[in-house]
């Protein structure tokens, strides 16, 4: 702790929009009444940290340290915390901080709150700027921090906190989520191979629709889908023309959705997760009209339904594939989560390689 009382904190950081990560030291706020401190010893790496590090939605603040997806262990806690002690394992995802008081807050839908804060990249209630989790610890309102089952793999539940809520909160709102209904899924990476495990447990039919055919024996042997479709096989799409009930895209890149809607049933829903750099150009008006079909957005999941998709994963042995990386690959990573070049999910090592804080 320095003098003022504010945490002392080392991590990697991008200087500007190239997005190059390289060793920060900085200072986070000091732990209040209801922050508890977190020793992170596992972070994620999402597609959204990519985005921000190269300013794609014009909002990032540099130096930006990246990481919404922690996982560690309590080291301090506020005196009035009551959720967590020291040496529990807590998880914080991509938000930490609301006005607490709006009907999305107090509905426990605090990813729409128009005063949310990121966990990275963002102005707090005091004005500080939020760093994320490529560094050694971490301070956060227990609101915002869930607890972790012990039997719970730590380095493959940390991407739950980002990924895994993310499909998970429009599953249940949409009501996909019921035994023998079929759900879509577009885009199998670090949110896609998690849609894939939530429909499965939940007892749905899956189907993958994906540019990348190398990806197809994993998807049906390993994750269990039942078909898959190569988005640009014509006569594939054709043929699942009207049989799904729900889709999830989970594209990182602009794209047509176009052939999504025709795949829906009757009162089907395309919903939206992934966040591209720019739109996709076009409302298919007739072929909504004629189905009654809708396309729909969804942001992360509030903290409730967070903690309660921990629980629902932690009985159904649910986690990430994950590839274990140090921190010092992050560039490396980077560039191939950019390539499509990760079963599933990176996820650093920080405890064990993050390299002992210089004293200068
Ligand atoms: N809505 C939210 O709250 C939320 C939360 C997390 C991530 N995201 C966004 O979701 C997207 C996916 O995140 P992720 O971490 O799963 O990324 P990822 O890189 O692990 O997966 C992206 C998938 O999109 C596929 N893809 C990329 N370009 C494509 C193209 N041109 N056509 C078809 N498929 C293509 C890739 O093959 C991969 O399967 C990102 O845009 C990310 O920012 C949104
Ligand atoms: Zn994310
Ligand atoms: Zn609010």
């Amino acid at each position: 702790m320095s003098q003022e009382g504010l945490t002392e904190a080392y991590g990697w950081a991008a200087r500007d929009s190239s997005g190059i990560l390289s060793p920060l030291h900085f200072t986070r706020r000091a732990n209040g009444d209801t922050d508890i401190t977190i020793k992170i010893l596992y972070c994620g790496i999402c597609h959204s940290d990519f985005h921000m590090l190269k300013n794609d939605h014009g909002i990032s603040i540099y130096p930006l340290v990246p990481g919404h997806e922690i996982v560690g262990e309590v080291t301090k806690v506020g005196r009035r915390v009551t959720k967590f002690k020291v040496g529990d394992v807590a998880g914080v995802g991509g938000i930490v901080g609301t006005c607490g008081t709006c009907s999305n807050c107090t509905q426990g839908l605090e990813t729409y709150c128009p005063k949310m804060i990121l966990t990275s990249s963002s102005h707090y209630h005091d004005g500080s700027i939020t760093y994320g989790g490529f560094s050694d610890n971490f301070v956060v309102d227990e609101h915002f921090a869930v607890t972790i089952p012990e039997s719970m793999p730590l380095h493959a539940t940390a991407p739950l906190l980002c990924a895994g809520i993310t499909v998970y909160s429009p599953m249940l709102h949409h009501g996909l989520c019921r035994p023998g209904q079929h759900l879509g899924v577009v885009g199998l990476g670090g949110l896609g191979h998690l849609a894939v495990k939530f429909a499965k447990a939940f007892g749905m039919k899956v189907t993958v629709i994906s540019t990348s055919s190398r990806k197809k024996e994993e998807a049906i042997e390993r994750l269990g889908v039942d078909s898959f479709l190569l988005s640009h096989q014509q006569q594939q799409l054709q043929d699942a023309t009207g049989t799904m009930d729900g889709i999830i895209d989970t594209v990182s890149a602009p794209h047509s959705v176009y052939p999504l809607v025709g795949l829906l049933k009757t009162g089907g829903n395309l919903i939206l997760v992934g966040a591209p750099a720019a739109s996709s150009p076009e409302l298919p008006s007739l072929p909504l009209i004629m189905g009654r079909k809708s396309i729909s957005g969804s942001a992360g999941g509030g903290m409730r339904e967070t903690q309660e998709m921990i629980e629902f994963a932690a009985k159904h042995n649910i986690s990430a594939d994950v590839e274990v990386i140090p921190m010092d690959y992050v560039n490396t990573a980077m560039g191939r989560l950019v390539n499509n070049d990760v079963q599933y999910r990176f996820v650093i090592d920080v405890a064990n390689t993050l390299d002992t804080p210089r004293t200068n």
